[in-house]
């Protein structure tokens, strides 16, 4: 099915399983209570003083508005007075007035300061969180689409999260300011608080309304938001732009983005202009409300029951609670869309991995006595069908270098992610000396196994720390990391970067220089050196080298690493032929097993095979 029509499908979806209906919302205020317990361990003292300064905010609007009828019936006063005047009370209140002004002035700034660092703190908490927490995860996790989806809508919200924690900040203050306003106003006139709530109710379920609406659409448009980030970053990426330049991609490119983003667009526009309608006549109840309140006090003032301070006073009382209220339910729909969005980060971080170490894990065997033991495995990746290795069995002894080969998708790649516990096999059972490997310390056995694959990342970092991330825990040590060089054969045009080990890799940053695809394998094969693992294995880590490069380095590799036990995988026969022994994959199956001479003795698939390559048709 063409991405595109995934895109109709989620939008019709959006009215179905994908809405949340406000309940739901409700229901996701719930995640409020953790999401401050986060934001408390962030940082106690800024979140203390933060509701501090927002309790003394709370309190100023009632302040100043009394301090204002006070003001005002003093000169209604001073104007009647005959002869001399003392003005010192007024001056005494107009002092007060401006102290309270500048203090609220200040805490405004404060809050805003704290909210800032806050936010930010708040921001690099939660992504070093998820950071860690992925890390916990499972290989096949991330082959996933839907977990991929939650992982995305986590990680896009950080600023979602940042502006939550303002709003609900400035909800609790809003609240406690509404309460000191609601005693003066209930102290002159009850029923001015029951046509406040007949003003912003409309408005308050409008929003509710619009909220959902809006999260449902963004929500169901997750994994085209996810295409649309990446055509934008392959659009205008360093790896891709030679292949976009040669095979003139860019028309094609953005015409998929604009199909894809202008049917956004179109939801989304018609989803504001409803909202921009409704939101205008629902508001408008709210200022006819108003204004009916406004007159009753204006005859109330005429007719002498309240002076014209008072008058002032519970207008203004009136209008700022109408904002407050209005702010408040507003901010409330916003909250509840927010705490829906809190719900992915949750989701996430309470995804737990499926492959555990055991309650008593076994520590791995140094050195390693027997071997690993393939019996019967079979494996199916997530969502396929199709079975990318089976009835594999096979003993790989300690010591020995075995090598892989067999066709493109023959499950070379697959049976080492298994070797390396990457995946757990779907039948069958690996055994490490003569044990299950699900009974080994998890972390130890990742301890115990180098793994150099064919895509190996390239780090945009410095070249000593490529090399490093090989055993991380020495990458302060230059020496083994050197070493490590050496034996791969990288150090020598290391030596030649301006910058040596120094060097920023790749192209992304200031002063980077890039490498070309046999020295970046070079630098990558160092890592498995770094390790001091006690089974290698190597995924066609040197398919970029020339001939004479990977002879020499694969010489280097069965020398130097003498007694280890190692897996190779290599479409290259010269290479594979230095194995002890050779497995030879055809469809998920093992076809022929046994060193270079046996299998060419046999004249089976492998044989003909070499023969091919000898005469320099593969
Ligand atoms: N993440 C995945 N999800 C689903 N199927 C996969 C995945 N990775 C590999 N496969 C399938 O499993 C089979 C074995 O793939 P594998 O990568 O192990 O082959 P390989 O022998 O390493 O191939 P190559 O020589 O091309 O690297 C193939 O049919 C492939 O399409």
């Amino acid at each position: 099915m063409s991405k595109i029509n995934k895109g109709e499908r989620a939008v019709s979806k959006q009215a179905g399983d994908e809405k949340k209906t406000f309940r739901e919302q409700l229901g996701a205020l719930k995640n409020l209570p953790k999401f401050f317990r986060l934001i408390w361990s962030t940082s106690k003292g800024m979140t203390v003083s933060n509701m501090l300064l927002r309790l003394v905010k709370a309190s100023l609007p009632l302040a100043l508005l009394y301090i204002g009828k006070l003001i005002i019936d003093e000169v209604i006063r001073l104007i009647d007075v005959t002869g001399d005047r003392n003005m010192t009370y007024l001056w005494a209140l107009v002092a007060l007035e401006l102290g309270l002004a500048v203090l609220s002035d200040l805490t405004s700034r404060g809050i805003t300061f704290l909210d800032s660092l806050l936010g930010d703190l708040f921001t690099n908490k939660t992504s070093i969180t998820l950071i860690e927490h992925a890390a916990t995860l499972d290989l096949a996790q991330f082959e996933d689409a839907t977990f991929y989806d939650k992982l995305e809508r986590a990680r896009r919200q950080t600023v979602t999260r940042v502006v939550l924690m303002s709003q609900v900040l400035a909800q609790v203050q809003d609240s406690v300011t509404i309460g000191f306003l609601a005693v003066g106003l209930i102290a002159f006139n009850p029923w001015l608080i029951l046509i406040l709530l007949i003003a912003v109710i409309p408005s308050f379920l409008g929003e509710t309304h619009f909220n959902e609406r809006s999260y449902s659409l963004s929500r169901s448009w997750t994994p085209e938001r996810r295409e649309l980030d990446y055509l934008r970053y392959i659009g205008a990426s360093d790896e891709t732009a030679k292949e976009i330049k040669t095979f003139n991609l860019s028309g094609f490119l953005a015409n998929r983005f604009k199909l894809l983003s202008d049917r956004y667009y179109n939801l989304n526009k018609s989803l504001t202009i409803r909202r921009a309608i409704w939101g205008s006549g629902l508001s408008a109840i709210g200022t006819f409300a108003y204004y009916g309140a406004y007159i009753f006090i204006l005859f109330q003032t005429v007719a002498g029951v309240i002076t014209v301070g008072t008058l002032t006073f519970l207008a203004g009382s009136f209008n700022n609670m109408r904002g407050l209220l209005q702010g408040i339910m507003t901010r409330f729909s916003q909250i509840a869309e927010g705490a829906l969005y809190l719900q992915d980060l949750f989701d996430f971080l309470e995804l737990q991995p499926q492959i555990t170490p055991p309650a008593n894990p076994l520590p791995v065997p140094r050195p390693i006595q027997k071997g690993f033991t393939f019996e019967n495995v079979g494996f199916k990746y997530l969502n396929s069908e199709k079975w990318a290795v089976r009835h594999l069995s096979f003993h790989l002894r300690a010591g020995e270098k075995l090598a892989l080969v067999g066709e493109n998708g023959a499950g070379k790649t697959t049976l080492v992610k298994l070797l390396a516990r990457l995946y757990e096999p779907t039948e069958g059972k690996i055994l490490l000396d003569g044990m299950d490997l699900r009974e080994y310390d998890l972390q130890d056995l990742r301890h115990q196994v180098g793994i150099i694959f064919q895509d190996y990342v390239r780090f945009q970092m410095t070249a000593s720390d490529n090399i490093a991330v090989g055993q991380i825990s020495n990458i302060a040590d230059h020496e083994r990391i050197q070493t490590s060089a050496r034996k791969s054969l990288a150090d020598p045009l290391i030596q030649r970067l301006p910058d040596g080990y120094n060097q920023v890799l790749g192209k992304r940053f200031n002063q980077g220089i890039d490498l070309s695809g046999g020295e970046w394998q070079k630098v990558a094969l160092a890592r498995a050196y770094m390790r001091e693992a006690q089974l290698l294995i190597l995924d066609e880590p040197t398919s970029a080298l020339d001939a004479r490069a990977e002879h020499e380095v694969f010489l280097r590799f069965s020398e130097l690493i003498k007694g280890k036990t190692a897996v190779l995988i290599s479409h290259r026969f010269s290479t594979v032929r230095m194995a002890d022994r050779i497995l030879f994959l055809e469809q998920g199956q093992l076809k022929e097993l046994g060193s270079h001479e046996e299998l060419l003795a046999q004249n089976g698939k492998y044989a003909e095979l070499f023969m091919l390559q000898a005469r320099g048709y593969l």
